[in-house]
C-alpha cells in the first residue's frame, strides 16, 4: 500500500504506506515528564514493521546535524521538545531534497505537536508515523534559522533566554511564569521598531514593547495568539504588543491565558510576508521556544515548504 502525497513540488510522490524506514533523533535531556512515552511509541513502531534507526543527541546541534546527514530513510522523526524539533527542521531545511518530518513530542509545551493535531497516545502516534499521510507546512525564517510555530523579540524572548533550566525541569511551564515576573521586576524594557510588509507590498512601521511573528495559531502550549495563522499557508502574522510597562505586560499575559487578547488596547495582528525587528543590538530573538537569532533581525517565509507526517488539518 502507498500513501499518495498530493502533488507537492519537489517531493517524491509517495511515502511507503508500510515498512517505512525512519531515522529517530532523540534528545535524552527532554521527556522526563513523559516517562515511558518514547519507549511505548518505539515499541509500537517496531511492531508495525517500521525499520528504525535510533540516534541520541549528546549536545545542542547534534539533532540538526543528524537530520542534515540522514541517508537511506523515508522520514526523520524528532523525539524531544520544541527545541529538538526546531533543530531537526533546520537540518532538514539544509538538505538539497526534502525529507518528511515526524514528531514524538516529549517536551514541556509541544506547541507544534498541538498545532498539527498529533495523537496523544503512543499506539496512535506510532500508527500515524508508520503509515500516515504527509502535509506540506510552510516554515518561517528568522535571520538564517527556520522556525515552524513562532519567532519574535521582546519579553518572551528575554524569558526564553533566561529561564532557569533546573526550575523548568522541576516545574515545567511554571519556570516561565517565574522568569516573566523576574523580567518585569528587573526594570524598564526596551522598545522595538517593527517593520511589517504585507503581500501587496504595503509597509507599516510601528513601535512595540514586544513582537511575536506567528506561523501557527497556538502559542506557549494551547493559547491562541493569532487565530488566522495557519501552518499550511505561506503567510506570517505579526502580533504586536504596542503598550509598554509592567501593567500592560501583565494584562497581555492574562489576556492571552483568558482568550481576551484581541480586546486589549495596543494588541494588533497584521498579516505579513516579511517582518523586520530593530532594537538594542544583540537582544535575543526566540524561535519555537529557543534563542535562534539576535537583533536586528528580518523574519520571512522559508523558501520552500516542509513535508510533515500528520493527520489532516482539523477544521477551524
Ligand atoms: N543531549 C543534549 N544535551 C543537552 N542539550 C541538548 C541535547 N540535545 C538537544 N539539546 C538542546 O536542548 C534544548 C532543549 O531541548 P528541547 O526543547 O527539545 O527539550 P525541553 O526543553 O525539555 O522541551 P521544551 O522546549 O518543550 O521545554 C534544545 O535547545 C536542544 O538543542
Amino acid at each position: 500500500m502507498t500513501v499518495v502525497v498530493p502533488s507537492l513540488p519537489g517531493l517524491p510522490p509517495t511515502l511507503p504506506g508500510a515498512g517505512r524506514r525512519l531515522l529517530l533523533i532523540h534528545n535524552p535531556t527532554a521527556g522526563f515528564r513523559r516517562p515511558g512515552f518514547l519507549r511505548r511509541t518505539v515499541q509500537a513502531l517496531r511492531d508495525s514493521g517500521c525499520r528504525l534507526e535510533l540516534r541520541e543527541t549528546a549536545a545542542r546541534g547534534d539533532a540538526e546535524r543528524f537530520a542534515r546527514e540522514a541517508a537511506d530513510v523515508d522520514a526523520v522523526v524528532a523525539a524531544g521538545g520544541d527545541g529538538t524539533v526546531n533543530e531537526v527542521v533546520n537540518g532538514l531545511g539544509a538538505r538539497p531534497a526534502p525529507l518528511p518530518l515526524g514528531v514524538i513530542p516529549l517536551g514541556t509545551a509541544n506547541v507544534l505537536a498541538g498545532e498539527l493535531g498529533l495523537p496523544e497516545r503512543p499506539a496512535a502516534l506510532a500508527a500515524l508515523l508508520a503509515t500516515g499521510p504527509v502535509r506540506l507546512i510552510h516554515p518561517g525564517r528568522a535571520g538564517g534559522r527556520f522556525f515552524t510555530m513562532m519567532a519574535g523579540a521582546g519579553l518572551d524572548a528575554a524569558v526564553v533566554e533566561r529561564v532557569n533550566p533546573r526550575l523548568k525541569r522541576l516545574t515545567g511551564k511554571g519556570a516561565y511564569v517565574v522568569e516573566t515576573l523576574g523580567q518585569l521586576l528587573a526594570g524598564p524594557r526596551p522598545v522595538y521598531t517593527v517593520t511589517v510588509e504585507d503581500a501587496a507590498g504595503g509597509v507599516e512601521r510601528v513601535r512595540a514593547a514586544s513582537c511575536i511573528v506567528a506561523k501557527g495559531h497556538f502559542y506557549g502550549g494551547r493559547f491562541v495568539l493569532a487565530p488566522q495563522a495557519d501552518l499550511e499557508r505561506p503567510q506570517l502574522h505579526a502580533c504586536l504588543f504596542e503598550c509598554g510597562g509592567r501593567a500592560a505586560a501583565l494584562a497581555y499575559s492574562a489576556g492571552m491565558v483568558l482568550g481576551l487578547l484581541e480586546r486589549l488596547p495596543g494588541f494588533r495582528v497584521l498579516p505579513a510576508v516579511r517582518v523586520g525587528i530593530d532594537g538594542p543590538a544583540g537582544e535575543p530573538v526566540q524561535g519555537d521556544g529557543d534563542v535562534i537569532a539576535r537583533l536586528p533581525v528580518e523574519i520571512a517565509l522559508a523558501p520552500s515548504g516542509l513535508p510533515v507526517i500528520a493527520p489532516p488539518p482539523p477544521a477551524r
